[in-house]
């Protein structure tokens, strides 16, 4: 949660969603605050409270009195003893059975499994994967005898803790000062030494106390304090020595292996699979392309691409692109997913623009259709592991690996906002006023189509001074943009035509939320319609992207955009 109280704003990354709120009087603010902070604190109480009840869970699972119940199970120091009780801790909620691993949504499971039916050899990775499962039972099996060895030798002895703390190079200083060592007569930190003395005290009060000197002579016990619990903190888990523990780990070990080595080879064959589908998609476009010929290409748009940069709606006429191309989960694409109707009103709508006065459309341009070079998988990419190594460092000059690059530019992606610029040629020969304000909304939204898509790769930052120019003669209007500063980016763009005049200089603000960009642009966006003397003007809303970090990632557009009109000369 972030709060500006100059302008009573908050905002909160709820994960998912991300809202922005803003208090009509500053004492709604505050009383807003107070309530979201005390929800906050609530929140964090609850699962407070959830992480005592597992350890709670699991001290009283513990079986022998251990010493970590003598520590208050404060800093858990006991790793050992976590992982010796876990065992009976889950086998009180549910002991998971090799078969009920926590499986993915049965939808995508029926996915996977229809189009693993499909390729050459389905069987070899349903095997890998049953191998697979019969392996992890084993691994379930190993982990839970080793456990049990484990549990019988939860708590140190004293003898053995004398052995740790000498084998162990155990920093003794205590971690905040405090007064109770009082024995010393002074507060100091413990040497090395003496805490080895004490715990030889200590072990010997231990005899000497239940042995020999009976209950009502005061023992050492009493005097000596028992060794602090920040000794016990650092105590590394024994290891286990058993000839049977070592063997049962080594077996852990191969199982494991072969469990890696197995899941590498789905990994792979599903790898080659994915790449097959893409040749042979781009193999059948090409193919396509070449068979219909120049005659029945009217308009080289994007529907004619074939690559992995392709236009929203096209896309989904053509049905053309997987979901996991578009690296899209399935609820983003299914909703935005337009019925038959829409496609036809799609159809018809293209088909009027053509007709449009004014609006040549060459029937070859020469262009290309599809870009010349695939986009690798960038999957693999650990964004994490940079974000991580990058820590503190301002994230706009953090270099990413190209892999994450589209190969175009920020003033090319910039270029593509003029994709449907047939609406401004329609607007500018349209003669009612609402009605061309219409056309020019409709084009101002259009420019995001693709953005909803496309949230995969990022384009190259241009370098300062660096220029982009682009002629449409198919669409009729020609563009040249320029960047104007490096950092922060900034890029100006004009473009004109017989029908229009486009220009924008944008600049962005970028918000990380954590799971979650938001690109804030400011700068407002121009156009001009000469045959009524119209100027428009609109801003730009706020994209966000959503899980920045992960596969999931999809992009979501909003906000306030307000267009206004004004006129930049008289026609007469
Ligand atoms: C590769 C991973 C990590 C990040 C991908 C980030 C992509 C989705 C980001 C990086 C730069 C972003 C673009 C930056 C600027 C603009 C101009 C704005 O008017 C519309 C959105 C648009 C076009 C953004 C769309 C999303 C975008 C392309």
């Amino acid at each position: 949660m972030s709060i500006n109280k100059k302008s009573n704003r908050i905002d909160l990354d709820a994960g998912d969603v991300l809202y922005h709120m803003k208090a009509n009087s500053h004492d709604l603010f505050y009383i807003w605050v107070a309530k979201l902070s005390a929800h906050r604190m609530f929140k964090k109480n609850e699962a407070a409270q959830v992480h005592n009840g597992f350890f709670q869970a699991l001290s009283q699972c513990t079986s022998v009195p251990g010493l970590a119940q003598r520590n208050g199970m404060q800093d858990v120091s006991s790793y050992q003893h976590y992982h010796s009780t876990t065992d009976s801790y889950v086998g009180e909620i549910a002991a998971p059975t090799p078969s009920e691993f926590p499986s993915v949504n049965p939808g995508v499971n029926g996915k996977v499994s229809a189009w693993l039916q499909q390729t050459h050899d389905p069987d070899s990775c349903a095997q890998e994967l049953n191998r697979c499962q019969l392996e992890l039972s084993e691994l379930n099996r190993l982990v839970r005898r080793l456990q049990l060895l484990e549990g019988g030798q939860q708590a140190f002895t004293d003898g053995e803790l004398q052995r740790i703390i000498s084998m162990q190079n155990l920093s003794l200083e205590k971690p905040k000062k405090s007064r109770s060592c009082k024995i010393w007569g002074h507060s100091r930190t413990m040497s090395r030494v003496e805490a080895l003395g004490m715990v030889r005290q200590l072990s010997s009060s231990h005899l000497n106390s239940s042995s020999q000197l009976g209950a009502s002579v005061p023992s050492l016990q009493d005097y000596v304090p028992a060794v602090p619990d920040y000794v016990y903190s650092q105590l590394s888990p024994p290891t286990n020595t058993s000839p049977e523990g070592r063997k049962i780990q080594q077996d852990i070990c191969s199982v494991s292996q072969r469990v890696h080595a197995s899941l590498k080879s789905v990994h792979d064959a599903l790898a080659q699979e994915r790449q097959r589908l893409q040749d042979t998609y781009h193999q059948s476009t090409t193919l396509a392309e070449t068979v219909s010929g120049n005659e029945s290409r009217h308009t080289p748009s994007v529907t004619d691409s074939a690559a992995e940069y392709f236009d929203a709606s096209d896309d989904v006429l053509n049905g053309s692109f997987s979901e996991s191309e578009s690296g899209l989960s399935e609820g983003t694409t299914s909703n935005s997913e337009p019925e038959e109707g829409h496609a036809s009103a799609t159809r018809e709508y293209r088909a009027s623009i053509s007709k449009t006065p004014n609006c040549v459309v060459p029937k070859n341009t020469g262009r290309r259709t599809t870009l010349a070079a695939h986009c690798p998988d960038n999957a693999q990419v650990g964004l994490m592991q940079i974000l991580y190594n990058n820590i503190g460092k301002d994230l706009s000059r953090v270099s990413m690996p190209a892999a994450l690059n589209e190969p175009i530019n920020l003033m090319q992606r910039l270029c593509e906002e003029l994709e449907y610029s047939e609406l401004l040629d329609t607007a500018n020969n349209t003669q009612d006023p609402y009605q061309r304000m219409v056309y020019v909304g409709a084009f101002a939204i259009s420019g995001y189509a693709t953005a909803h898509y496309r949230n995969r790769y990022k384009p190259f930052n241009p370098l300062l001074g660096e220029t982009y120019e682009c002629l449409r003669e198919d669409k009729g209007f020609r563009y040249i943009s320029e960047q104007v500063c490096h950092h922060p980016p900034i890029s100006a763009c004009h473009a004109d035509s017989d029908n229009f005049s486009f220009w924008q200089d944008q600049r962005w603000k970028n918000k990380f939320w954590g799971k979650s960009l938001e690109i804030m642009p400011t700068g407002m966006v121009n156009v001009t319609l000469p045959r009524f003397g119209d100027h428009y003007e609109w801003n730009k809303v706020v994209t966000c992207i959503h899980n920045v970090l992960s596969q999931q990632r999809y992009l979501e557009t909003g906000g306030h955009a307000s267009l206004s009109k004004s006129l930049f000369f008289s026609t007469g």
